[in-house]
């Protein structure tokens, strides 16, 4: 009695007043008691929502221990086996919503209802991620967030009926316009062409003879420093890191820290991120400056795209829509800008090592693949025909096997006017909506494992490819087959490596370009030996793109007799 008056009337006296360790053991008990009734309180619930569905409902919550925390610990911090756990039910992919300390998150699994999300309208807004980023991994000062969080006006050209911002300021879609011309069209093959230009450049004048290997300590850094570089020039042009040369340098390590920035880890934790991040910043800036200055119409190249000081038509047109927005100025298109350079570059780099490591980690099938391209391309002035290259089967199921092997993104999206249906569930309006692309990715009663030949977790480069000849061959288990092709059809809300919908990656078709450009030069112009026996791969950035390998990959290179020499 006496333990219960002090919980009512005193409950903070109760460990220094009692002085009983008696009551401290009841106490503790009690509280057990309490954690052990409500966890099987939700626990019966979400079963209760699984096993007794009546149409369409908002997915269960999974259950969790400690009321305020919920699941945030074992999301933030224990994601690869929390993410696979919490979007299973008997053995299938399902919906789930999580308590994460005082807010929800909904993640939406499944074939069925991934491919609900990206066909449903009112989820074609990125604009609340693009917000939580902008703030919390690019740095943008709060005063300019303003316009961001109010634009509630959609992707599309047409805004929301329900939304008046003001023409302006509609960010969201302003921006994607830019993005869908650059990367779209006529003007992806101007920036695809530069940077591949500036790829067999950079290779070309590295010191590799064909007489003799030259080893080197990490396969990850090489593709950094060549690829990383062709692509920032290609895409920004050559002012930015010529006035900054140690830009790429910043951009790898604060690339790193962006799942640190994501979960709020403040400065003091992480100084030299943060470092980092200032220095990208200022370098923005100072790159601002100088073009306008230097920059004139005239100067634009014959591809009418780009220029050495802006780069490119990109880049011009969002100084001009991006400063025309509320609130902005240079500092904050700085960040609007670092986010940009961030997602053009750190995600093609590493999908287009991780491809080329699993082709030379298998010398029989970089043979195969030599064999395939030999009237892909000219071995006496090294063009690659791109068209042909890019309809090759076996090196089409190796882009596809690796970035379902390796993409752990989230894909964020959120309805703001309404409550939608997402084929048999519903997502509550304003709640915020995600897909994880590593569990589609994993999910073993989807993807074909050739009897457990090839488990999920494992690369196979035939996995995409369809015989004709052999019916246990293809992506999906049973796939009805014609004809050998590659082809990602019936893998709508399974293979989502760009995400999906309208707001998908607009940088998708550069990337696929880059990736298949840059394993048919490596292939052509050198031998390479991987020299690790084994590849252990780091999840320390699940969530927010490409896995790389935990340690770094020593290598041995040669140019080969008919390479490409500077
Ligand atoms: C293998 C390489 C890449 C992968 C796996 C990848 C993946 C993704 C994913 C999953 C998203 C979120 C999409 C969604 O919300 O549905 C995204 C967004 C984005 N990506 Fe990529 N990406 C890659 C390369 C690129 C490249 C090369 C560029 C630019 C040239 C780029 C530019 C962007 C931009 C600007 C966004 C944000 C779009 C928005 O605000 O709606 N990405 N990417």
């Amino acid at each position: 009695m006496r333990l219960i008056n002090l919980l009512v009337h005193n409950p903070t006296s109760i460990s220094f007043h009692t002085g009983s360790t008696m009551e401290l053991a009841v106490l503790c008990s009690l509280l057990s008691l309490l954690l052990l009734g409500r966890y099987t309180f939700v626990w019966l619930v979400y079963h209760w929502a699984h096993l007794h569905r009546k149409g369409k409902q908002v997915p269960p919550t999974f259950p969790n221990v400690l009321p305020l925390l919920g699941s945030a610990l074992p999301f933030a911090f224990d994601c690869v086996s929390f993410i696979k756990k919490a979007t299973q039910y008997a053995g299938s992919l399902v919906p789930v919503r999580l308590s994460i300390l005082s807010g929800e998150i909904f993640l939406f699994q499944g074939p069925e209802t991934v491919a609900a999300v990206w066909k449903q309208p009112q989820l074609g807004s990125p604009i609340f991620i693009y917000t939580f980023a902008l703030k919390h991994v690019f740095g943008m000062p709060k005063h300019a967030l303003a316009p961001y969080e109010a634009d509630s006006s959609g992707s599309h050209r047409k805004p929301h009926p329900s939304s008046d911002v003001a023409p302006h300021n509609r960010v969201d879609f302003l921006t994607h316009v830019d993005l869908f011309k650059a990367f779209g069209g006529s003007g992806l093959t101007a920036l695809f062409i530069r940077c591949a230009d500036l790829l067999r450049r950079n290779l070309a004048a590295l010191p590799i003879s064909t007489d003799e290997w030259v080893e080197m300590p990490d396969f990850y850094a090489f593709f950094q420093d060549q690829l990383g570089a062709a692509v920032l020039e290609g895409l920004y042009g050559p002012t930015l890191p010529v006035l900054s040369p140690g830009f790429l340098r910043d951009l790898w390590t604060f690339d790193r820290a962006t799942p640190k920035f994501a979960k709020l880890i403040p400065r003091f934790l992480i100084p030299e991120a943060y470092q980092a991040r200032e220095r990208l910043l200022e370098s923005i800036r100072r790159w601002y400056k100088h073009a306008r200055e230097h920059f004139d119409e005239s100067l634009i190249g014959p591809d009418g795209d780009a220029d050495p000081y802006w780069g490119s038509q990109l880049v011009r047109s969002r100084q001009k829509v991006l400063l025309e927005i509320d609130s902005q100025d240079d500092d904050t298109i700085a960040a609007a800008d670092l986010g940009l350079i961030w997602a053009s570059v750190t995600n093609v780099v590493p999908s287009s090592m991780m491809c080329a490591l699993h082709i030379f980690r298998s010398p029989s099938l970089s043979d195969r693949l030599r064999d395939s391209l030999s009237d892909a391309v000219d071995t006496s002035t090294w063009h690659i025909e791109m068209d042909k290259v890019l309809r090759k089967p076996l090196l089409s199921s190796v882009y596809a096997e690796t970035l379902r092997l390796h993409l752990q993104a989230y894909v964020t999206r959120c309805s703001p006017h309404c409550d939608v249906g997402l084929g048999s569930w519903w997502l509550p309006k304003n709640r915020v909506c995600m897909v994880n692309t590593y569990a589609s990715h994993m999910d073993a009663s989807f993807w074909n494992t050739r009897d457990g030949e090839f488990p999920v977790e494992e690369f196979w480069a035939e996995r995409f490819l369809i015989d004709p000849k052999d019916e246990r061959s293809g992506p999906v288990r049973g796939m009805c087959r014609y004809e050998p092709f590659f082809s990602v059809q019936g893998l709508e809300g399974a293979w989502i490596p760009y995400g999906g919908g309208y707001a998908a990656c607009p940088g998708r078709h550069f990337a696929k370009r880059i990736i298949f450009y840059t394993t048919s030069l490596m292939l052509t112009c050198f031998d390479i030996q991987i020299l690790n026996e084994r590849l252990v791969m780091d999840n320390s950035s699940f969530g927010l793109g490409t896995q790389k390998p935990k340690q770094q990959v020593r290598f041995r290179i040669r140019r080969r007799k008919e390479g490409l020499v500077a």
